[in-house]
């Protein structure tokens, strides 16, 4: 049955550095849903999407999962979501193959097996380098491994950093494929991009339109919590 929970953040205000780096954020995501994070370099896409995870917390405002903030139950949440970064975490002496099966294993009942795997290794085409180590892949080679563990291990929120760096033009297309399948099944998608991205139907937040115009000297000296992870 597909989750009615709504994922939602509510008058958020982020510090990083002791500079304000958003205000007056709100946002919301349905099942089925995608929020494309737009914005010029320094926005805070990535810290919203640091924020979601958990990574980060909010000086002001709640972020929450059918209504429970996440502070309130964060296994819960680190359960529910896979979090895609700027970096790769491939291990040089796994093979692609190798590296699935250790993901989704990580995810304990969450993965699916060989079956997971091997639909992971297909849905971002790397079936014909399963076999080879790390360190012999090629940039846009580890981004597409890192990306087949959305599909080795099911997780119903994705959170995407600019998960198209390094990709050429067919992987984006099963990157978009990807992203389709998971939000028909109900899934949830938030990821931060400077290409076009196909995402039908889905929500564009420009994290420009909540950017302060003048820095508030009153909120010097009270950073709020940084990185976690
Ligand atoms: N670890 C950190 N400590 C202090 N400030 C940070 C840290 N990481 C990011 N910042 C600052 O937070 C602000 C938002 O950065 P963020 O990385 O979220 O922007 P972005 O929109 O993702 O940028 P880009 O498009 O360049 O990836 C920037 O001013 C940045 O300097």
């Amino acid at each position: 049955m597909i989750s009615t929970a709504l994922f939602t953040g509510h008058d958020l205000l982020c510090l990083r550095g002791g500079r304000l780096v958003f205000q007056d954020l709100d946002f919301q995501l349905a099942a089925g849903g995608c929020l494309t994070l737009v914005g010029p370099n320094g926005s805070g896409k990535s810290t919203l999407l640091r924020l979601m995870a958990g990574l980060l917390k909010p000086l002001r405002g709640i972020i929450a999962w059918d209504g429970v903030s996440l502070g309130q139950d964060p296994e819960a949440h680190r359960a529910r979501l896979h979090y895609v970064g700027h970096l790769d975490a491939v291990k040089a002496s796994f093979t692609c193959r190798e590296m699935l099966a250790f993901w989704a294993g990580l995810r304990g009942g969450g993965g699916m097996g060989v079956a997971g795997v091997d639909a992971a290794l297909a849905a971002f085409a790397i079936d014909a380098i399963a076999d080879v180590p790390g360190r012999f892949l090629s940039a846009g080679q580890r981004r597409r491994l890192s990306l087949a563990r959305l599909v080795a291990a099911p997780a119903p929120l994705w959170l995407l950093d600019e998960p198209t760096v390094g990709l050429d033009r067919a992987s984006v297309a099963l990157l978009e494929d990807a992203i389709a399948r998971h939000r028909a099944q109900g899934g949830r998608v938030v990821l931060s991009t400077h290409i076009d991205l196909a995402t039908p139907g889905g929500d564009v937040l420009d994290l420009a339109a909540f950017t302060p115009v003048e820095e508030d000297e009153s909120l010097d000296g009270c950073d709020g919590a940084e990185d976690a992870a």
